[in-house]
């Protein structure tokens, strides 16, 4: 197995007085594509948030890229998306200087140059919004605002995309061009953590569900078929791929 890029072990951590991480295990290895799945509440944005830094842990270790996430500091290699947000916060911005602050972090000095430029124009076109480029983000929909956050993640070419909920929002056809992109970018070699309540167009891409139920981890292994009547609490679910008499996986996603 090629080397981790994310490795969570042991992983504990508390907002305000509640326990919300209890000693979580999770390694994405390079070229993997892994999606956090469970219930709201179980945890999900905090564990990927405690891996960017977001989030302070009490207990156990993180690795990015084989350095503890305390002495990380080539976020260059990582594209983040934040949960459902709008793009710009109210701050008067437009689709171009949100995608172009993904890119900042492979900029020198701070200064963009052409081919940065470049990467923020071919980012936005990849999530297809090349024509709302000089727009101001407080004109978009909901949907679009995603997919520019996406393009902003993108921006920076990043080795590792750890996102959060993607699709939230985002029309199905749209979905269906995240969806594409997505798939471009794992066969050029891009890990990927994402948080998803339905594997939906991202299926086919998925190779791994981690699935975490108050704070801990739940199953790790094949992604289940359907987050839907096939995930519902105290449904056996047995993977197409897995042998005969493999145990069934109780997945209890919506539990
Ligand atoms: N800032 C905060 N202060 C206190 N508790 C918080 C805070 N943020 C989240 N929590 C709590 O931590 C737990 C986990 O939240 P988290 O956002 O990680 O869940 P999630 O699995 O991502 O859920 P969802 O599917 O709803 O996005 C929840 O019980 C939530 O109430």
């Amino acid at each position: 197995m090629s080397e981790p890029v994310i490795s969570l072990r042991g992983v504990t951590a508390e907002l305000g007085s509640r326990p919300v991480l209890r000693g979580i295990d999770l390694t994405v290895h390079r070229g993997e594509v892994v999606a956090l799945l469970g219930a709201n509440g179980s945890g999900k944005s905090t564990a990927i948030r405690s891996v960017i830094g977001q989030v302070p842990v009490s207990g156990g270790e993180i690795e990015i890229f084989g350095t503890p996430r305390r002495r990380f500091r080539d976020w260059k290699r990582v594209g983040y998306v934040p949960q459902r947000t709008t793009a710009a916060g109210g701050v008067p911005a437009t689709v171009t200087e949100i995608v172009a602050s993904g890119r900042l972090s492979r900029a020198r000095f701070g200064v963009l140059r052409k081919a940065d430029h470049e990467a923020v124009r071919h980012a936005l076109e990849l999530v297809g919004m090349a024509d709302r480029a000089k727009d101001s983000v407080n004109a978009l929909s909901g949907g679009q605002h995603q997919r520019v956050l996406i393009a902003r993640a993108l921006a920076s070419e990043p080795e590792l995309l750890i996102m959060d909920e993607p699709m939230a929002g985002v029309d199905l056809a749209s979905q269906e061009v995240l969806a594409q992109t997505l798939r471009e970018q794992v066969a050029a070699g891009t890990t990927v953590l994402l948080v998803l309540h339905e594997l939906g167009p991202l299926e086919p891409l998925i190779d791994r569900a981690v699935v975490l139920r108050d704070g801990c981890v739940l199953h790790d292994g094949p992604p289940p078929r359907a987050v839907g009547q096939h995930a519902l609490p105290g449904h056996d679910h047995v993977h197409p791929h897995a042998a005969h008499d493999a145990e069934p996986i109780r997945t209890g996603l919506l539990s």
